[in-house]
């Protein structure tokens, strides 16, 4: 299906939010008309600009207060209405939305709205130009869809037809059955389609719209459910994204355009209209890698955690630190684009690595080039929204290119052949010791400006389901945080940002490391001199009041900066190393808990800028 976007729902000047789009893939847009009296552009440059960037304009809006009114307002209206009619023809556009009045005069008479709407009708098809005649949730008289379409009905003139928004008709259906009036509206008299998702926010309704408002997939809306609606009239003009968003207001545009294209483009699957390479949902983390400009610190406290270096790569500084299934990857190549050790890559376990990478690329992930020497494996990998690079893995899968395979081990290499196994075997001595068995989740903070796009991203290129998103208060501001996880929990990735562009040495990233006895583990590393974050002595005051514990855990815990949580599936107890650059990590137990201890990240976050 044609695609289109709002100019509104993207940054910058009139031209840039065309450049964007069509640089992004879409067919057309609709001209907001703000966007269009604050260009320089005169229509007939701006609709030369489209025809250049291969747009066209399929909507120009809004026309705002024209129907149901006193004889005196409507003839102001349609001397109004006239003047842009020929300036629509100027732009060659030929349909024009006109939302349901909200004017003090309007009022409550359907049959005055039909006479007046197949006038201004009358009026546009002198000028080529239909009607589109759309419900606003919060209009005066007129707020819902079947409404606006039996005012249409009523006025029965071929220049009018009404236009669907998703937002205005989910943002006040309770109940999906409410939908099933679409399809009492022939497809041929749908004259657009908007579609916005948002998420559930019990609030004004138009200020819910104005500010609240997102691309399908990244709110709570069933975007899709809808859309199947319209498509069962026959509709079949363009799927149009119509989105008033603070953020997308301020970020980038050319990005937010390839967030909005991706998000059709996983509607357009949901309703059956494309079969993209379907998702390979990740199986495990093969590993996770971190960039640094110096080995030394990331690797005292990889040691003190009870790791092991076990290999290197063959042709690039990379170091591979085992414990368990646990593998992080020490890279001082050194990132140009950051500063400091951070975590720059993870690698996912796939089923099927190339098939991954065409569903990433068929929803326009970046793929990433493959820099690599020629005897070194073949590694599909893609760039998610924050940078971090995503590798599809198969490790030990003889018939797939094994990353593992560009890793020579170190003890063979130092010390000669034979000693291979018995440098395993100290690896997995040392899981028995200290306890860490493998990578529970990994925290990625997200730029303020991508954190949607960060979970429909993931949801839909990895196939990873988006988990409820929690609010953290932080001493200096609030953060959001939401994890995407496969079925088994055996990859986690919890997503999270801040309002406002925040301070990555305490907003790191982190790696979560599992273990069965986090109070052993936790005692071993500081045994072994690594720094455990300390907790101050009230949240333990709190544990008490909340939990009874057995003799001396809690105290243990209050010893070693231990946190404790519990859901209806069980404990979690979970601690943190101090920060390393832009990276600490996390020792966890989760005995049957499925959460992240979101409600002891506010303590943590203190922590961290006191450590800081
Ligand atoms: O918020 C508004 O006024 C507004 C204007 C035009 C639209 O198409 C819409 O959905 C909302
Ligand atoms: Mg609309």
């Amino acid at each position: 299906m044609r695609t289109s976007i709002a100019t509104v729902s993207l940054s910058g000047s009139l031209t840039e939010k065309l450049t964007a789009a069509s640089r992004a893939g879409f067919d057309g847009v609709e001209i907001f008309e703000n966007d269009l009296l604050a260009s320089p552009l005169t229509p007939e440059e701006i609709r030369a600009r489209c025809a250049d960037l291969g747009l066209t304009i399929d909507l120009y809006q809004p026309m705002r207060d024209i129907e149901a009114v006193p004889a005196d307002e409507f003839a102001r209206n349609l001397r109004r209405a006239r003047h842009k009619f020929e300036l629509m023809r100027r732009l060659g556009a030929d349909t024009v939305l006109v939302c349901s009045s909200v004017h003090p005069r309007a009022v409550d008479d359907d049959a005055l709205a039909s006479q007046q709407l197949g006038q201004l009708a009358a009026l546009a098809e002198d000028f080529g130009i239909r009607i589109a005649y759309e419900a606003l949730a919060w209009g005066r008289h007129v707020n819902t869809y079947d409404h606006a379409w039996r005012i249409v009905e009523a006025a029965d003139h071929p220049a009018l037809g009404t236009c669907l928004d998703s937002f205005h008709i989910l943002s006040r259906t309770a109940d999906p059955k409410d939908l099933e009036g679409i399809a009492d509206i022939p497809g041929e008299k749908i004259f657009f389609l908007q579609l916005a998702d948002a998420p559930l926010l019990a609030m004004d309704v138009l200020q819910w719209s104005r500010h609240y408002r997102c691309f399908p997939g990244q709110g709570g809306f069933d975007v899709a459910g809808l859309v199947r609606h319209v498509l069962h009239t026959g509709y079949d003009g363009p799927l149009s994204l119509e989105v008033f968003n603070d953020v997308f207001r301020q970020a980038e545009a050319c990005p937010t355009a390839v967030d909005a294209l991706r998000s059709l483009l996983v509607l357009q699957e949901e309703v059956g209209r494309t079969t993209p390479p379907a998702p390979v949902v990740p199986t495990g983390v093969a590993f996770a890698e971190l960039v640094t400009p110096d080995a030394g610190p990331v690797s005292a406290v990889l040691g003190a955690l009870g790791f092991t270096r076990t290999a290197r790569h063959r042709s690039k500084p990379v170091d591979l630190w085992q414990q368990g299934e646990a593998r992080i990857l020490v890279n001082t190549q050194g990132s140009a684009r950051r500063d400091g050790t951070g975590l720059a890559a993870i690698g996912l376990e796939s089923p099927d690595p190339t098939g991954a990478a065409h569903r990433a690329e068929a929803l326009l992930a970046p793929v990433l080039p493959r820099r690599r020497a020629p005897e070194d494996a073949t590694l599909d990998a893609v760039a998610a929204p924050d940078g971090t690079e995503l590798f599809f893995c198969a490790t030990d899968r003889p018939e797939l290119p094994n990353w593992r395979a560009d890793f020579t081990d170190t003890r063979k290499a130092e010390q000669g052949t034979g000693h291979a196994e018995r440098s395993t075997a100290v690896a997995e001595q040392g899981t028995r010791a200290r306890g860490v068995t493998r990578i529970d989740h990994l925290a990625l903070v997200q730029p303020w400006h991508h954190f949607d796009e960060a979970t429909l991203f993931h949801h839909s290129v990895l196939g990873l389901h988006p988990q409820e998103s929690v609010d953290v208060a932080d001493p200096y501001g609030l953060m959001r945080s939401r994890a995407v996880t496969n079925a088994d929990g055996s990859v986690r990735i919890a997503l999270s940002v801040g309002a406002a562009p925040t301070d990555d040495t305490v907003h790191a990233q982190h790696i979560a490391l599992a273990t069965d006895d986090v109070v052993a583990a936790a005692r071993r590393f500081r045994e072994s001199g690594g720094r455990l974050l300390p907790i101050p002595a009230n949240y333990y005051d709190d544990l008490a009041a909340r939990y009874e514990f057995a003799d001396g855990e809690l105290e243990t815990y209050r010893e070693l900066g231990i946190l404790y949580d519990r859901d209806a599936q069980g404990e979690f107890r979970h601690c943190y190393t101090v920060t390393v650059g832009r990276v600490f990590f996390e020792l966890v137990q989760r005995d049957g808990y499925r959460g992240y201890g979101a409600r002891n990240a506010p303590v943590r976050l203190a922590a961290q800028h006191i450590a800081q």
